[in-house]
């Protein structure tokens, strides 16, 4: 039997398309290639080799140490994860069809890659990486859509904040001005960086439709043409690398923390999401009604609404992703409820065929949090379940008795959540899981053991 490494190396077509990425290494004078995967919390990691050793690259890949999918993380109590004595190593092949020119360095290209495990460990050799978001994405994806014959869609509006730079190159959270949102006038104010953004998204084959300055200090968002669940992760992924080189180009720093100043709105990352068979949207209305969903999207919100506390895990996965929940009157979240147009509630039914699901945040990894939805809305459909009544109040004047449910509202809740649901946890299948919960536990464990400038203030002179 060959493994799925050697599958990935013999796909049809492969061969050509290395050919054509040869030609174009040729003809614009490319030197060298990043190699890149996205790890667990969303960091794009991977390895530099120079350009000549493309063919073999391809074949042979390149071998890192797994626990570079965990960020190369040691716990709070010195425990390694998946690089201690009984790690094993990766491979990373390139997705060929993603090689693309960086256009501040058209000498430097970068390539998405595919892990497996190598190909002489004991266990599974070759076998694909089940610590590889991107590459579980596209397995997930590829099931449900063999299962349902539907696949997703999505677009993002991944908002951040441009931060000025102090003379010692830290980011400043010093001398805001009262942001007022969808001003023209601030919005012009960035429009150096945006146009800056706007000319490298564009040779990176992100399709620019809109943006508009948010109701933050330097609170940008710009979209571009939604498109499959995969290409919309990795365009995520390039939009932030992208924000970060012309952060160092031009003297500012891309803020991607969610909720960075109280009082506020936080930097959110809704998304936007429909299923689709083949070009037709299953998500628009199938009765007279037309702002009621069809079946099959009304099934779909039952899905993230029933599977929502271990959704939000996925989808607010840091400690300060919770600020942005608690902080409320900034059109974020806070029950498992949808409405029409209602900005207040967790998921917004934006226009017919489309739902915003808005318990995420820009600290979010779009792999996992597609990939989750995706399990998601497959159980929602395939038991049919009601998502329940549209909410038309306004969420923040509901009292907890009621509403339908509220969403966890700090990190250990959300992942005892995720601990007790197996269908968002299939959406991290096997060492996913393990990394994850092992990440984020830590996380909220250090966060819970840590005395702060709150806890000084409040219990210092505390008795008698
Ligand atoms: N325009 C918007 O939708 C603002 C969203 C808001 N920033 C949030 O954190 O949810």
């Amino acid at each position: 039997m060959p493994t799925d490494l050697e599958n990935f190396v013999n796909q049809d077509g492969r061969d050509e398309a290395v050919r054509q990425v040869r030609r174009q290494i040729d003809e614009k004078g490319v030197t060298y290639i990043y190699y890149q995967f996205v790890s667990v919390t969303g960091r794009i990691m991977g390895k530099g080799v120079p350009a000549e050793h493309w063919e073999r690259m391809t074949e042979k890949g390149f071998q890192l140490v797994y626990g570079s999918t965990a960020n190369l993380f040691i716990d709070r109590k010195g425990d390694y994860i998946g690089y201690g004595p009984d790690a094993w190593e990766l491979v990373g092949l390139p997705d060929v069809e993603t090689f693309q020119i960086l256009p501040w360095d058209p000498q430097t290209a970068r390539v998405f890659c595919t892990l497996f495990r190598g190909r002489e460990e004991e266990q599974d050799p070759g076998a694909y990486l089940t610590s590889d978001c991107r590459g579980n994405l596209a397995r997930i994806h590829a099931e449900f859509e063999r299962e349902t014959g539907m696949h997703l869609r999505v677009g993002t509006e991944p908002e951040m904040m441009w931060l000025k730079l102090n003379p010692d190159g830290t980011p400043s959270v010093e001398g805001k001005t009262k942001p007022f949102c969808y001003h023209i006038d601030q919005f012009a104010e960035l429009q150096p960086l945006i146009h800056r953004v706007l000319e490298y998204c564009k040779a990176m084959g992100l399709d620019m439709i809109q943006g508009d300055h948010e109701d933050a200090p330097g609170q940008l968002e710009l979209n571009w043409q939604f498109d499959r669940a995969e290409q919309t992760a990795d365009r995520l992924t390039t939009y932030r690398q992208i924000c970060k080189q012309v952060g160092r180009e031009m003297g500012a720093f891309p803020c991607f923390m969610p909720k960075p100043f109280m009082g506020v709105s936080a930097n959110s990352c809704h998304h936007n999401i429909s299923l689709w068979q083949g070009d037709t949207n299953m998500f628009l209305p199938d009765t007279d009604n037309p702002r009621m969903p069809g079946k099959i999207g009304l099934s779909a919100l039952g899905g993230i609404l029933e599977h929502l506390d271990a959704l939000v895990c996925v989808t607010a996965p840091t400690v300060n992703s919770y600020r942005r929940l608690w902080d409320t009157g900034f059109w974020a979240p806070v029950y498992a409820n949808w409405g029409f147009q209602n900005r207040t509630t967790t998921v917004r039914v934006s226009a017919p065929g489309r739902f915003e699901y808005k318990a995420t945040d820009s600290s979010v990894n779009p792999y996992l949090s597609f990939a989750a939805l995706i399990q998601a809305m497959g159980d929602g459909i395939a038991r049919n379940i009601d998502p329940g009544p549209p909410e038309n109040r306004n969420s923040y004047e509901v009292s907890t008795g009621q509403a339908t449910h509220k969403i966890p509202m700090n990190l250990g809740d959300a992942l005892a959540a995720l601990e007790r649901d197996q269908v968002v946890r299939s959406a991290l299948p096997g060492e996913m899981y393990t990394i994850f919960e092992h990440y984020k536990r830590d996380e909220w464990e250090r966060f819970c053991a840590t005395v702060t400038e709150w806890d000084i203030n409040e219990y210092l002179d505390i008795l008698p």
